[in-house]
This record gives C-alpha cells, sequence and structure tokens, in this order.
C-alpha cells in the first residue's frame, strides 16, 4: 500500500493533498485521489469522511476545485475523500470512439463482467472497499463514512448506500443519475460493462435498489430544474415513486433555474455537509 504524493496546499486551516497509488481491485492501474483533511484531523482526533464521487469527465479535481465545499469542511471537522471517475493508464481500454460518457472518465461505479472492461473497470469494489482501507489506515480519519455525488456519481452513491447501509451513516447526490436501466447513459454503460441481460443491470439501478431496501440510510438529493440532462438522463420522479413503494424517506428538493454544472453544487453544498454532520457521532 505505497502512497505517492502529488500536491499539497493547505486551504481553510487543512490540508488538500492528492496522491498516487497501485488499485489492485483495479487491476494494477496506478489512480489518483484527493483527501481534504480539516484543521482538527489528528491521530487523537479521527474525523468522519465524506467520500464524494464524480460524473463523467471528471478526475479528483473537479470537486476539490469548483464546489467550494472546504471551508464548511473545516468548520465541521469533516474529511472529504474524491476519487478517480474510472480507472486510468496504459492498458486501460477506452470507448472506440472516444465518447465523454463511456470507458475512460465514466466507469459507472460498477464491476464491469465483460470483457475487455472485465480487467480493469471495477469501481464498485475501488470505492467500496480498496479506497476507505486504504484511507482509514493511513490516514488521521475514523470509520464513520457518508457518501455523496454528482450526476454519474450521484448514481453511484446511491446504488452504493442502498447496497451497504451498515458502511454508510448518510448518503446525499446533486442531479443523481436515478435510473439508469431506463436512460441512455445507463444503457449504453451498463450493455457494455455487464452484457446484455437486463437481470445484472438491476444491482447498479438507484430506483430498483430503493424500492426493493429493507432500511436506507438518510437520502438527501437536489436537483435543478434546467437541468439539461433531467429528462432524457436523470429521471429524478423514478426515485421518488420507487422511495413511496419501498416506504423510505427521501427528500428531493427541486430548484428553480438551476443547471446541471458545479454552479448548483457550489451553491448547496454546505447543506450537502451539514446534512451528513448530523449522522456521525461525536462532531
Ligand atoms: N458534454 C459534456 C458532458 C460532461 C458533463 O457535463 N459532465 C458533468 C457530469 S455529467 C454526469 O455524470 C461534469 O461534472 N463535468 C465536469 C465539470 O467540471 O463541470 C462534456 O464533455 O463536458
Amino acid at each position: 500500500m505505497t502512497l505517492e504524493l502529488v500536491t499539497q496546499n493547505k486551504v481553510a486551516g487543512g490540508w488538500h493533498k492528492q496522491y498516487t497509488h497501485v488499485a489492485k481491485t483495479l487491476g494494477g492501474c496506478n489512480m489518483r485521489f484527493a483527501i481534504y483533511l480539516p484543521p482538527q484531523a489528528s491521530s487523537s482526533h479521527p474525523v468522519p469522511v465524506v467520500y464524494w464521487l464524480s460524473g463523467l469527465t471528471c478526475t479528483d479535481e473537479n470537486f476539490m476545485q469548483k464546489a467550494g465545499a472546504l471551508k464548511t469542511a473545516a468548520e465541521l471537522g469533516i474529511a472529504i475523500v474524491a476519487p478517480d471517475t474510472s480507472p486510468r493508464g496504459e492498458g486501460v481500454p477506452d470507448d472506440e470512439n472516444g465518447s465523454y460518457d463511456f470507458g475512460l472518465g465514466a466507469g459507472f461505479y460498477l464491476n464491469a463482467t465483460q470483457a475487455p472492461w472485465n480487467q480493469h473497470y471495477h469501481m464498485y469494489d475501488y470505492i467500496v472497499d480498496e479506497l476507505p482501507a486504504l484511507i482509514e489506515a493511513t490516514f488521521p480519519v475514523s470509520s464513520q463514512r457518508a457518501i455523496a455525488g454528482h450526476s454519474m456519481g450521484g448514481h453511484g452513491a446511491l446504488t452504493i448506500a442502498f447496497k451497504n447501509a451498515e458502511r454508510y451513516s448518510s448518503v446525499s447526490a446533486f442531479s443523481p443519475i436515478c435510473n439508469p436501466m431506463n436512460c441512455p447513459w445507463g444503457q449504453k454503460a451498463f450493455s457494455n460493462y455487464l452484457g446484455n441481460d437486463r437481470k445484472t443491470w438491476e444491482a447498479y439501478d438507484a430506483s430498483l435498489l430503493l424500492a426493493k431496501a429493507e432500511s436506507v440510510v438518510p437520502v438527501l438529493v437536489d436537483q435543478g430544474e434546467a437541468d439539461q440532462f433531467l429528462a432524457e438522463q436523470l429521471k429524478p420522479e423514478t426515485l421518488e415513486a420507487a422511495a413511496k413503494r419501498g416506504g423510505h424517506t427521501l427528500t428531493l428538493n427541486r430548484h428553480e433555474g438551476y443547471d446541471h454544472s458545479y454552479y448548483f453544487i457550489s451553491s448547496f453544498i454546505d447543506e450537502h455537509l451539514r446534512f451528513h454532520a448530523q449522522f456521525f457521532k461525536g462532531l
């Protein structure tokens, strides 16, 4: 488990750092992630962690540079970890047309079963197991975790939290892909990564998982009404219907005029961090 420090910057009294490491779950790829450690973090005061999953085309940098989250994370005493959105590096296959919605930058937080994707595209195992184990063994953080994300990363956060309620205290999402089995981004990714048997897709569909879940952690979703992807790709109404079917509470706020961008995320990220803080013990 060797980590290499790439950059470090003091911010809001804490530290933003980028590291690379070899990820076993991703077939030995060299992966980069970012961590924000608030000023309170020390070996005698381990802090809880929010894992942030970004959307299509992103790396660890989009959230850390654009979301404006770090001052509030410092105030609350919460660490934030931002991983990359797919395996990377030589030998990792990409979409043959180089499109933005599949392959590199578009790992969809699942474990691919189909060649050639199944050698490296195991982002689910990376996010759920390998990365938290590395973070908790290396940094002054506790084992208290929340998970959040945007768009493809919102899909990742919701599906991971719904499947692992014992590992996360809460989940939140901005503009998530809510029903990937029934939208073009999800269908392209799932048919390639998982094959054509739609039954196997159900393990990664937030709406189906929510409808079937026995218990779910607290869920917060924010969605812009002027989002260019809202009707075709995101479909938040499917998540609302699933919550109703499953008898679960879902807070889904719709905001007039906001689009899909980080301008929207930066407008409401403080509320998401405060939401997660409520469920961390000892803050
Ligand atoms: N055509 C665009 C589409 C990419 C895009 O909008 N990416 C979003 C996430 S979309 C769903 O997962 C994003 O967060 N982009 C990064 C950013 O910093 O805004 C394109 O190719 O850019």
